[in-house]
């Protein structure tokens, strides 16, 4: 599979979903691309199929799914920005495979989902949920009954990352005591202390907060098993993904009353708009907080992410910097004044960098500057060369076996 491009920023076509903020606009805008069409929405496989044809850069957030069949309807893409910092929504594989580099923000939302999970647990613990909606009915529920302060409770947290470690910081500062499960041993911030194991945090924190990614090891990690080893009265809040938790098995241990409540913003099966129904064993739970995936959805965050990523696929067009993709290897890259790129990803197998350098030898063309990078499955050289020998550089290197894309900067 070769594809060779060399455009002028015009032609350059973008295409951004999911409603991501405007200020991603404008920093395409700025940067000279103004073929960019927004969409408010995800769409679903049949409609992404079409409209990614010509697509060459592609921005999405949580909803829309990039499979193997997509990469395949879209020959000219060569990268992707998650406007996030989820990305399981792609296979990442299957874009490596075609030279198509995947891009998120992985810290941008981070201190708005640490700062929902505390106002969460706090309403929680004081059954504001049950509360709101018994007054909202014309209820009175005036007691102190199961109803607690944070302070001096202990906050459970599953996944001690970027989320996790805000989460922690913010927690002390309320006069929480945290512990931590991650299965790489971190640093502990401030007092907090990492659990021997999840059955030892599950079994001492009054509030379990989950922010593991979506991993095959992570899929049901909090079953019947693990809500039955809560401590009896404690909270489980989930703004990590849907997968992560069974729900049957959460909503049997509410109704048993063995927890206290629950705040849950990620679910097994999302409505794709905000036109559609959500559908939840949990719907009708009044110690429960349902929000419709919206950890990371504030104005500053989203404002944030939209320059982050909007940036990153800036760069790789204009000068094949990969720098933090996430499914590639990474090259960062400086100017190339008075030169053409040429950006040449490739299998790694052995004799495709002979072949390259052959390239150059073989017709006379001097290198000015040379960079590579490689994981385990491709390798990605940058050559800078004269304006005059792009054209036919870019001709014999395209040619060669093992090429995937190949193509040049201005
Ligand atoms: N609700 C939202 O709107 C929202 C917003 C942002 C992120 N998220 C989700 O939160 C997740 C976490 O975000 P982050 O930025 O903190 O990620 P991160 O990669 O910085 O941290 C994840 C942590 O989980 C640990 N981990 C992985 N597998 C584990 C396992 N099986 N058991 C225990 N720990 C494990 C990792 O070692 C890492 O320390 C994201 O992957 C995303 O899915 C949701
Ligand atoms: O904005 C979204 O759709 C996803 C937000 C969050 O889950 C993330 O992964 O950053």
């Amino acid at each position: 599979m070769t594809s060779k491009t060399s455009l002028d920023k015009s032609k350059i076509k973008f295409l951004l979903l999911e409603g991501i903020h405007p200020s991603a606009l404008q920093v395409l805008q700025r940067a000279g691309y103004t073929n960019v069409e927004t969409v408010s929405g995800a769409l679903d496989a049949e409609a992404l199929q079409q409209k990614i044809a010509d697509v060459h850069f592609v921005g999405i957030r949580s909803r829309t799914q990039l499979t193997e069949a997509i990469f395949q309807a879209a020959p000219k893409l060569v990268g992707v920005g998650c406007f996030c910092i989820g990305t399981n929504q792609v296979d990442l594989n299957a874009a490596r495979e075609r030279g198509v580099v995947v891009f998120n923000a992985p810290y941008s939302n981070t201190r708005s989902v640490a700062e929902l999970v505390l106002g969460e647990a706090i309403l929680l613990l004081r059954g504001i949920p049950a509360k709101n909606a018994a007054a909202h009915r014309g209820g009175w529920l005036k007691t102190a009954d199961n109803a607690f302060e944070i302070r001096g409770k202990t906050l459970g947290i599953v996944g001690y990352g970027s989320i996790g470690t805000q989460l922690s910081v913010l927690a002390e500062s309320l006069g929480m005591q945290v512990v931590f499960h991650d299965v790489v041993t971190k640093l502990p911030l401030g007092n907090a202390r990492q659990a021997a194991s999840l059955q030892e945090l599950l079994s001492v924190s009054d509030i379990v907060s989950l922010h593991v990614p979506e991993l095959p090891s992570t899929h049901g990690m909090v079953g019947a098993a693990q809500i039955a080893a809560m401590k009896q009265g404690s909270i489980l809040i989930n703004a990590s993904r849907g997968t992560v938790v069974d729900i049957d098995a959460l909503a049997s241990a509410l109704t048993a009353g063995q927890l206290l409540g629950a705040a849950i913003d990620v679910f097994p099966v999302e409505p794709k708009s905000n036109k559609d129904e959500f559908q939840s064993v949990l719907r009708g739970m009044d110690n429960v907080i349902l929000t419709p995936h919206i950890g990371g959805s504030t104005m500053e965050a989203q404002a944030n992410i939209g320059l982050e990523v909007a940036e990153k696929l800036v760069k790789y067009s204009d000068n094949g910097t990969t720098t933090s993709a996430v499914n590639f290897p990474e090259v960062a890259l400086p100017e190339h004044p008075g030169h053409n790129r040429i950006l040449h990803v490739h299998q790694n197998r052995p004799g495709v960098l002979m072949a390259i350098n052959q390239v150059f030898a073989d017709n006379g063309i001097n290198v000015a500057g040379q960079y590579l990078r490689t994981d385990e499955k491709v390798g990605y050289v940058v050559i800078d060369v004269d304006t005059q020998s792009s054209a036919l550089a870019l001709e014999k290197l395209s040619q060669i076996a093992g090429t995937i894309r190949c193509r040049v900067l201005f």
